[in-house]
């Protein structure tokens, strides 16, 4: 039997919080709907954060009290970024189960991103996967520019793993490491990761690779040869970090289900469902997919 690779699909908060024209609520359930039905099975639906500082997020609450629920009896998870209590205590409210606190390996995106420095971001994050734990949620922890920051420039692994490190202490049940600038190349996502697993299982670690320097299919390659099963994705490449001028999407979802499928890994997404919501947010947003696999699948020349 194929091994399994989890994809966490991260196009609904990651690749549409940037957007700068508003996208209704519906328009987010409908993209959910059909990455569901795609065979999506972790989706990152919502941002628990303050609409002052990304109010594309604002809807979130409506997203989720309006996300497919019955399909959560054959195994869909939805989750939401939680920066503090009170984005728990929404996010809980909203039916989350499990929620992500998002931390940074550098101080100055850190403060940029979150208002704190990274020490005052860990002891906030610690009441909050406490009372996460107590709920009965878990809590995924995101390290952000893991392999550059915008701020910075040269992030050193042994910074991304201290991170890491208090965040598996707190209670997170998942590392997800962030180049949110899409900086990083397969010779340093290996240092990285030789860094990282040293302290921590690789089947604890996902990869969240950007695509700005088209870096990330071969990033996510990189990871694999290392260990990593677990990768985020956001189907169209949508995306970019607020705090992160010039960064773009997310690598595109088709484009690592094909690379998965192609390298006899299993995913259960049916690649052409995954391209049609492609297709279908890209539409609502009057662009093209960003990801090759769709514009190679929907070209005149295939075969
Ligand atoms: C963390 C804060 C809230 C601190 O922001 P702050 O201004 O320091 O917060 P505060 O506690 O002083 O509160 C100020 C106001 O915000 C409100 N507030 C406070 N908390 C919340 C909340 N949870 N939900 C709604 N409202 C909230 C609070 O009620 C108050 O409202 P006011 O009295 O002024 O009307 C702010 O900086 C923030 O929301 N930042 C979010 C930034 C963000 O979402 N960035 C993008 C996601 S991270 C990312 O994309 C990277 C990642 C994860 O994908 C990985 C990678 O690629 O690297």
């Amino acid at each position: 039997m194929a091994e399994r690779v989890k994809i966490v699909e991260v196009g609904p908060r990651d690749g549409l919080q940037n957007e700068k024209q508003p996208i209704d609520v519906a328009t987010k359930v409908a993209l959910i709907e059909r990455l569901v039905a795609a065979g999506v099975t972790h989706i990152e639906a919502a941002s628990f954060v303050s609409p002052k500082w990304v109010p594309q997020m604002a809807g979130s609450a409506q997203v989720m009290a309006a996300v497919p629920r019955a399909h959560q009896a054959k195994g869909v998870h939805y989750s939401a970024l939680t920066p503090n209590l009170q984005g728990l205590e929404a996010a809980l409210a909203a039916g989350c189960e499990e929620v992500a606190v998002f931390g940074a390996a550098s101080e100055s995106f850190s403060r940029k991103n979150i208002n704190c420095s990274i020490a005052e971001s860990l002891e906030r994050f610690r009441s909050v996967t406490e009372a996460a734990q107590a709920a009965g949620v878990r809590v995924r922890g995101y390290v952000s520019c893991v392999l550059g920051c915008p701020y910075e420039g040269a992030v050193a692994p042994a910074q991304v793993l201290r991170v890491a490190l208090q965040l598996r202490e707190m209670g997170c049940h998942e590392i997800s490491l962030g180049d949110t600038i899409g900086r990083g190349t397969p010779d340093a996502t290996r240092r990285l990761l030789e860094a990282c697993l040293r302290e921590l299982p690789a089947t604890m670690l996902a990869g969240h690779y950007h695509d700005t320097w088209g870096m990330a299919v071969a990033n996510v390659a990189a990871s694999l040869e290392m260990g990593l099963r677990t990768f985020d994705s956001s189907v169209a490449g949508l995306g970019g970090c607020p705090y992160a001028a010039g960064a773009s999407g997310n690598v595109a979802s088709e484009d690592v289900v094909y690379l998965l499928q192609n390298m006899g890994y299993e995913t259960g997404i049916d690649l052409d469902a995954l391209v049609d919501a492609g297709l279908f947010i890209s539409q609502a947003l009057g662009r093209a997919p960003q990801s090759r696999v769709s514009q190679a699948l929907r070209s005149a020349c295939v075969s």
